[in-house]
């Protein structure tokens, strides 16, 4: 079985920049286009999620490595807009496209090896049915300890998938609990120690791990420490962006090849149609924007950060 870790190194180092595409779709800001061809039924706005999502890809395939699909999204239209992350999710992995499902999800052992087998595993059905979710990666809380993290890095092992693991959130509240200092060090850095010695067995030829962390770009100095105290995990680095985050922030976030993170930006690119001054150059041409938004970004952290290395 591959190792997630290499196989999304390889996506990075095939199109040269490390960017994941975040979709957070937010009908209210649909383009007019996409608003105007359902109605406002839960079944109606679950389909637009899914039309504006396959648009999404339709313009980044090819352009970035990965996706991130912001599960709360689509929750939040019960059934019909869980079926269309599904249908989404799947679109992306026909186009090549390395999808994580940003979930959060965990809870005790016996729960937890349900969500594993669920999102990144088979469930227990007859040998004719496929996976449920077969998501190539999945974000998780560790807040419940190793016997949580254990059934999903045993699934991601088994099958060949890929975990990041909150270490240091972006929010404006992360320091309330992940600041607090036990034994010495800050509850993120309790998290970071373990999550190296759950990811040893996981590592892959690329010499990362498929079990990765979760780090935001708004604490540039939590990251440079956690990158220095984290060799061979790679970090899923959200905040880039609308929350502020930027590539100087990120840069201590890379190894000296330019590897080892990945960056996820949402609103900042699947919304950039918003921008006035994307809305003059682009006009109603919302895919044009958005295809601009995604080379800005991959321009800017290249520019200033090393992950430039990797378009060489
Ligand atoms: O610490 C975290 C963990 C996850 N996220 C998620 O990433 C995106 C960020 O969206 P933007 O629009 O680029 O701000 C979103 O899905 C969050 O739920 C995070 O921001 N910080």
């Amino acid at each position: 079985m591959d190792n997630a870790a290499d196989r999304l190194i390889a996506r990075i180092r095939s199109v040269g920049n490390a960017v994941v595409v975040g979709i957070d779709p937010r009908p209210s800001q649909f383009p007019a286009e996409i608003r105007g061809r359902f109605p406002e039924t839960r079944a109606g706005v679950a389909e637009s999620m899914r039309a504006f999502s396959e648009a999404i890809l339709d313009v980044v395939a090819g352009l970035v490595p990965a996706v991130k699909f912001q599960s709360a999204f689509f929750e939040e239209f019960g059934p019909e807009g869980v079926a269309a992350l599904h249908q989404a999710a799947a679109g992306a992995r026909r186009r090549g496209l390395f999808v994580i499902i940003d979930g959060k999800r965990n809870d005790i052992g016996s729960t937890a090896e349900a969500y594993a087998r669920g999102y990144l595993g088979r469930p227990p059905v007859s040998e004719g049915e496929g996976p449920s979710w077969d998501a190539d990666a999945l974000t998780i809380n560790p807040y419940l300890g190793g016997d949580g993290i254990a059934p999903f890095a045993s699934v991601a092992s088994e099958r060949g998938k890929g975990l990041f693991v909150l270490v240091r959130t972006s929010n404006p509240s992360a320091g309330d609990f992940q600041d607090l200092v036990a034994d010495g060090k800050p509850i993120y850095r309790h998290v970071a120690d373990r999550l190296v010695e759950w990811a040893g067995p996981l590592r892959g030829e690329s010499g990362y791990s498929a079990l990765g962390a979760v780090v935001g770009a708004t604490y540039p100095e939590q990251l440079a420490e956690l990158r220095a105290a984290m060799p061979g995990i790679l970090f899923l680095i959200p905040g880039y962006g609308a929350q502020g985050g930027r590539a100087t922030d990120i840069a201590a976030g890379c190894d000296a090849q330019g590897l080892g993170a990945v960056v996820n930006c949402s609103r900042g690119i699947i919304f950039a149609f918003e921008r006035p001054d994307l809305r003059a150059r682009f006009g109603d041409d919302w895919r044009a924007a958005v295809s601009f938004a995604v080379r800005e970004m991959v321009d800017d952290l290249a520019a200033n950060t090393p992950m430039g290395r990797l378009q060489a």
